[in-house]
């Protein structure tokens, strides 16, 4: 009898804990966005994605608001001192952050949030409550990073330079023992993402049972 009312109260706290939200981490080009886009659309109502603050330009076709909040640096200085930050990083000459909103505004809907964030904020996240699953997508190779970064035609060659240092600091720090739960090698699109389902579905099954009830 004892024992069922404990079940039943840690089940009940597991639910108002909500579920473990994702952090997903690499070098810029290995592949994180193209993997997330492929999520959300499977998992519409599963997933939700923690839209980030940043300083740099919007890229033809991103949209404010949904792919990140595009701010200037004394905007987002502005929130950063004023405690709006769950965490905040330089990254290739830009500010970027994750606010306390953004990830609220997913919990919220009793999503799965996902971060798409570098290397430091995953450091930083680790100082905090958050507990999220970390996942590092690593590139098969930096040849090939280049290669698809100079493909994605986002960047200027001062940027893809700064974004490859960056990749080769990445992919060193990645190694720390216990850093992230899984990395998972983005060289097979396909193999990638099914390996990413396979990560999240204990999460993705847990959510789906508590919508039923
Ligand atoms: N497995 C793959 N094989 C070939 N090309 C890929 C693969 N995965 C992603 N790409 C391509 O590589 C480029 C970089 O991918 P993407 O933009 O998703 O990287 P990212 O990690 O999100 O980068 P950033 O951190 O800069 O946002 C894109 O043009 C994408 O289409
Ligand atoms: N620490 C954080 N890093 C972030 C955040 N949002 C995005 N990022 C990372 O920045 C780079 C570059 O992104 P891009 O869109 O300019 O290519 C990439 O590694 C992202 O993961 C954030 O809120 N905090």
């Amino acid at each position: 009898m004892i024992r069922w009312r404990l079940r039943g109260a840690i089940a009940r706290a597991a639910a108002m804990q909500g579920p473990r939200p994702v952090v997903l981490s690499g070098p810029s080009g290995a592949g994180k966005s193209t993997l997330l886009k492929k999520l959300l659309k499977d998992y519409e109502n599963i997933f939700g994605f923690s839209v980030s603050h940043t300083t740099r330009k919007p890229r033809p076709g991103e949209v404010n608001g949904k792919d990140y909040h595009f701010v200037t640096r004394e905007e987002m200085q502005k929130e950063i001192d004023a405690g709006e930050f769950i965490e905040h990083a330089e990254f290739s000459g830009n500010m970027y952050g994750t606010s306390k909103g953004a990830v609220q505004a997913v919990q919220a809907q009793n999503q799965i949030c996902v971060l798409d964030i570098d290397i430091q904020g995953v450091k930083n996240i680790k100082k905090t409550d958050l507990n999220p699953i970390y996942i590092s997508v690593q590139p098969p190779s930096i040849d090939i990073l280049e290669k698809r970064l100079r493909d994605r035609q986002t960047e200027t060659e001062e940027g893809l330079l700064k974004r490859l240092t960056a990749a080769r600091v990445d992919l060193e720090l990645s190694k720390e023992p216990g850093l992230f739960d899984v990395v998972i090698i983005n060289d097979d699109l396909e193999k990638a993402y099914s390996e990413l389902k396979e990560t999240l579905l204990e999460e993705i099954k847990k959510t789906q049972e508590s919508r039923k009830s």
